[in-house]
């Protein structure tokens, strides 16, 4: 593996040691580069071993591993931290951020994984390192469907890792406003569900909003039923976001039927409420049990074992293109025929898949509507770009909401 020649800069570290370029001593070579031979050396140990290793040898093994990656990543932390000085004097934390470039190195450390651990698993270490890295600056302030222990807040830690500083909002409106007043750096939205489809509330406050996307997240959603006893007999109302409800709907006719159901604004809210009666449950995620001390009936309950929700980061910039881009359009087209085909023809000619089109009504626009669609590609470049100046001579508006890295796994 190529390694860098240069020297990283001083650190005040005592136990982590990166290159230290002291004037009269002899170099030492980067922690880096001499992790690399002790890696692959070690690698064709560890292929060669006994089938029963003796155990003080094995932790003796991690015991040095573990202080190479400590090394490791505090020489990364410095070089990250040069970055930033590369950058020049920024105003604030969010100048520092670069999701083009997070999405480029987390998708190397994809393409580099032979395994055992799973891309998932890699990808969500790297994420922590670069967040507690760019942290350094100053944490990222993220606005979240709130309160603590939603799906949303498990969106914000998977893409901007826990050195990003949450902050819980009562709802998705409550986050476009804040990300937009700039309270809070980025927002993190739900706006699609693999069961549910499209979550049209939230789509439909780009339609006011001059917020733009930088970014989205993929999760996989496991809901449980949680109460203060842990008991199903108890149970007499559940309460869960509506969306959470519809996604248990099969699960809570089998094994709660005749118990009555409420919507509330979020799961954990939903948690908060049940915690406080032993007849009430909720339906949340797990983390919501542990915020909220609540005990776990059963689960995971959602019907489809594939459930996953589409969050969106929203920001108030547009950032380059990272290689493997996804951009969100929103057209209002004039009343005139074939007016939708004329937008797409473009696009089609040049090959440009769509993963998504539509339709909203327009805000203050009687039987007119806006088109939201996703291409594949950024908007500055081509072919994205040859089509969109094509699109913009007769649509009647076309607003660029985002291009922003595809969602890494
Ligand atoms: O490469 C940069 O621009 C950095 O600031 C470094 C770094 C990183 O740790 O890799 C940190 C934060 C940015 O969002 C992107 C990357």
């Amino acid at each position: 593996m190529a390694r860098r020649t240069t020297k990283a800069p001083a650190t005040k570290q005592a136990g982590a040691k990166p290159t230290v370029a002291c004037a009269g001593k002899k170099p030492r070579p980067p922690a880096s580069q001499a992790a690399s031979s002790a890696a692959s050396a070690r690698k064709r140990t560890v292929a060669a071993k006994q089938p029963k290793p003796d155990l003080a040898d094995v932790r003796a093994q991690i015991d040095g591993i573990d202080r190479e990656i400590q090394a490791l990543i505090a020489e990364r932390a410095l070089w990250a931290h040069q970055v930033g000085k590369a950058k020049g004097k920024l105003a604030a934390a969010i100048d520092y951020y670069r999701p083009e470039r997070e999405a480029q190195v987390l998708r190397r450390v994809v393409d580099r994984n032979e395994g055992p651990l799973q891309d998932e698993v890699l990808v969500r270490l790297f994420r922590e390192i670069m967040s507690a890295c760019l942290a350094q600056q100053e944490p990222l302030k993220i606005g979240y469907l709130g309160p603590e222990g939603t799906f949303s807040q498990q969106a914000v830690h998977k893409h901007f890792g826990h050195s990003a500083k949450g902050l819980p909002l009562a709802s998705v409106e409550e986050v476009f406003d804040e990300v937009a007043a700039g309270h809070a750096d980025f927002g993190v939205v739900p706006v699609e569900n693999s069961g549910q489809g499209t979550i049209q509330s939230t789509l439909d406050l780009f339609l006011t909003s001059p917020l733009t996307i930088c970014g989205e997240v993929e999760l996989r959603v496991h809901q449980y039923l949680l109460s203060r006893t842990g008991h199903l007999g108890d149970i007499e109302r559940v309460y869960s976001h509506g969306l959470s409800l519809a996604q248990c709907k099969h699960w809570l006719r089998e094994n709660l039927p005749g118990v009555h159901k409420e919507a509330v604004s979020s799961n954990a809210e939903g948690a908060r409420r049940a915690r406080l009666s032993d007849d009430a449950a909720a339906i949340a995620g797990e983390n919501a049990a542990h915020v909220y001390g609540m005990k776990i009936v059963a689960g995971p309950i959602e019907d489809r074992s594939d459930n996953t929700t589409r969050f969106l980061v929203i920001g108030r910039a547009l950032f380059p293109p990272s290689g493997h881009d996804r951009t969100s359009l929103m057209v209002f087209i004039r009343d005139q025929p074939g007016a939708l085909y004329k937008i797409l023809e473009p696009l089609a000619r040049r090959n440009i898949s769509m993963n998504r089109i539509e339709s909203r009504p327009a805000h203050g626009k009687l039987w007119q509507y806006a088109f939201f669609i996703d291409v594949a590609g950024h908007v500055d470049e081509s072919p994205l770009k040859d089509a969109l100046s094509e699109i913009d001579d007769f649509a009647g508006d076309v607003r660029v909401l985002g291009s922003y890295p595809v969602a890494v796994p």
